[in-house]
Formats: C-alpha cells, structure tokens, sequence
C-alpha cells in the first residue's frame, strides 16, 4: 500500500495533476479546497453580507463551485448569502436536462436557485436561433445572451458579484485563443481573477489556479450530481484543438497550465474599454447599443449580415495595426 504523502496515515489513491503528489481521498479535498479558499483570501473576492450568485449550468464546474463555495462559506464564515443562478438557453435535450441537475442542486446545497430564459428575455431559443441560422455563429449570439442573462439574473436576486466555475484550463486556451486571434485588449483581461467595473455586477473566477482534471477528480469521489454532456450546438472545433494541444503541453509540463507568465503592459498596448449602459435596454456596455442588441435587431430583422466591432476597437486601433472587426455571416 502507498501511503498518502501528505498525512503519511492514509492510503494513497489519487496523483494530484497539479503536483504529482500520491494523497488520500480527504487530503486531496483537504488541499483542493484549501488552496480556493487561498485564492478567495489573497485576492479578496468578498466581504461578510455579500450575495453572491453561482452561475450554475450544472456541469461538473459550476457543480463543484457550489460544493466548495457551501462548504468555505460555512467553515470559514464568509458570512455570504449564495444563490444558485442558471441561464436556460433553450436548448432541447441538453438545457433542459442539466437544469434538472441544478434543481437537485438546489436541495442539494440548500441554496435558492433562480432561472431566467433567453426565451423571457430576448424572445428566442437557441433552438429558434439556430433553426434560423444554421450552426454558424451561433456560439457568439449565445455566448452574448449568457453573459447579459447571467448580469440581468442577479439583479433580480439582488447579488452583489456573480462567480462563475471557469477554471485554469478554461483561462489558458482563452489566453492562447486570443493570442491566436491577435486580440489584445482581451488578452490583457482574460487573466483577470475579477472582471467587471464600478458599473456591472463584479465576476469572479474562485477557480482561476484550479486544473480541469482536479475538478473531475473532485467531483467524481465526492460522486456529485452534476451533467456532463457537451452541448449539442458546439462543436467549436478551434476550442477544441487549442484545448487538445494544452493537454499535450500539460502533460509534458504540468504548470503550462498556469498562465500567469503573461504580464503585458495594459497602458502601451490598449485600453479597457469605458462601461456605459445601452441605450436601447439600458443593460451594461461598453458602446452606445450593446452587443445583444444588435443581435437581437439582426435576428428579429432577418438581416444576412451584421458587423460587431469588438469592445475597446477604437482605441485598439490607434495601436494595434490588425483590424480587430469580426463579421459574421449568416
Ligand atoms: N447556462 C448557464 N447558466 C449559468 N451559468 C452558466 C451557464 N453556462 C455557463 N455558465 C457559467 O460559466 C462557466 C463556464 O461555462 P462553460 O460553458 O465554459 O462550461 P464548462 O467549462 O463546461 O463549465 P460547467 O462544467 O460548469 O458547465 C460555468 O462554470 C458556469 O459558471
């Protein structure tokens, strides 16, 4: 039998990812959850009498953020008030089962669960949207709708910040994504433990230093619920290769995973764009029309064809010679 090489009692059964270190079952909790709430501590995330909103979709991140978040809450007395939060974005066969998943959760973790619907906010379904638009480009209408839905969501529940289960791995093939894409001004940001400004809610990514590979572990011996189907409208075949090749980098080195090598000079390169509200639902933006809205116009117009300049262009421009528009073509 190994032993755990931490407590030196127990029976080794899991190498740690991050560390290689043979542990037992309750020292690698112990030292999972010790080192979020580490993270939590030194980048102060919050104060006593925050409400805090998880953004619950019922995958294995946000299932385990729940978790962790419950059970730091009550073994350090954060003193916060949780809430589960979950975006329904109406897609058959795989939203409306994970929401099953958050709604067990519920009772699970005690916590108030609150769901809004791209359906009662925007008047369409990704189904809808897809049925209209092919399976192109459908990622950014729904990627646009969550991050508004998740901000609209916790106002209605009154929540101070929003945290949501985005991991190391997640802000490693963001980094190397935006990278590829020549973005600067969101490489610049996407590290951020804590995004969002005086004017929209604060969100906060607890597990920012959290390999993808812990969180599975995590979540498969403490046997939570969770759902663990893909979504059925995105292949997102670039994620996906950025994704594969930082699995072959982890492997060889464990701590590519980590990327906090990237200190670029906000000032020299880009600057972040000024939060203002959208004149047309008054919702957070960083342009006159948010991003939803002219979405929505495109989509309820029936146009072929929209350009969205990515947030902080015009400043970007000045600096970066690439142009940074997307079009999307319908
Ligand atoms: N429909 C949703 N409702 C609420 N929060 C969501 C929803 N979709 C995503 N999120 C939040 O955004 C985070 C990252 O979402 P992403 O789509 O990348 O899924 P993921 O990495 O598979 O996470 P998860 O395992 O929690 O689904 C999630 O952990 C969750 O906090």
């Amino acid at each position: 039998m190994k032993e755990c090489t931490r407590c030196k009692t127990g029976r080794a059964v899991v190498k740690r990812p991050k560390t290689a270190e043979m542990m037992c079952k309750p020292c690698f909790y112990h030292v999972f959850e010790e080192e979020i709430h580490q993270t939590i501590v030194d980048n102060k995330l919050f104060k006593a009498g925050d409400r805090v909103a998880i953004a619950a979709s019922g995958g294995k991140d946000s299932t385990v953020l729940a978790e962790v978040m419950t059970t730091l809450n009550q073994r350090y007395n954060y003193g916060l008030d949780l809430f589960l939060l979950s975006v329904d974005e109406g897609i058959t066969g795989y939203r409306d089962d994970s929401l099953e998943t958050v709604k067990r959760n519920q009772e699970q973790y005690k916590i108030p669960l609150k769901i809004v619907s791209y359906e009662e906010l925007y008047g369409w379904t990704m189904d809808a949207i897809v049925a209209k638009i092919g399976l192109k480009n459908n990622c950014t209408f729904c990627g646009v709708f969550r991050r508004q839905a998740l901000d609209r969501g916790a106002m209605l529940l009154k929540a101070d910040k929003i945290v949501t289960g985005h991991n190391a791995d997640d802000i490693a093939e963001t980094v190397l994504l935006n990278l590829l894409r020549g973005d600067i001004s969101r490489l610049t940001r996407c590290t951020s433990i804590t995004t969002g400004t005086e004017d929209a809610l604060p969100r906060m990514k607890p597990f920012k230093y959290t390999y993808e590979k812990e969180i599975v572990m995590y979540a498969y011996f403490k046997k939570l619920d969770y759902f663990s189907t893909e979504c059925i409208y995105s292949p997102n075949a670039y994620r996906g290769y950025a994704r594969n090749f930082l699995k072959d980098l982890e492997a060889i080195r464990p701590s590519s995973i980590i990327g906090e090598n990237l200190h670029i000079q906000q000032e020299t390169l880009s600057k972040i764009p000024e939060q203002g509200k959208c004149s047309r639902c008054n919702y957070i933006s960083s342009n006159p029309v948010c991003k939803a809205c002219i979405l929505l116009d495109s989509l309820n117009r029936g146009m072929p064809k929209i350009e969205i300049a990515d947030e902080g262009e015009k400043v970007e421009k000045e600096v970066v010679p690439t142009s940074v528009h997307k079009t999307i073509n319908f």
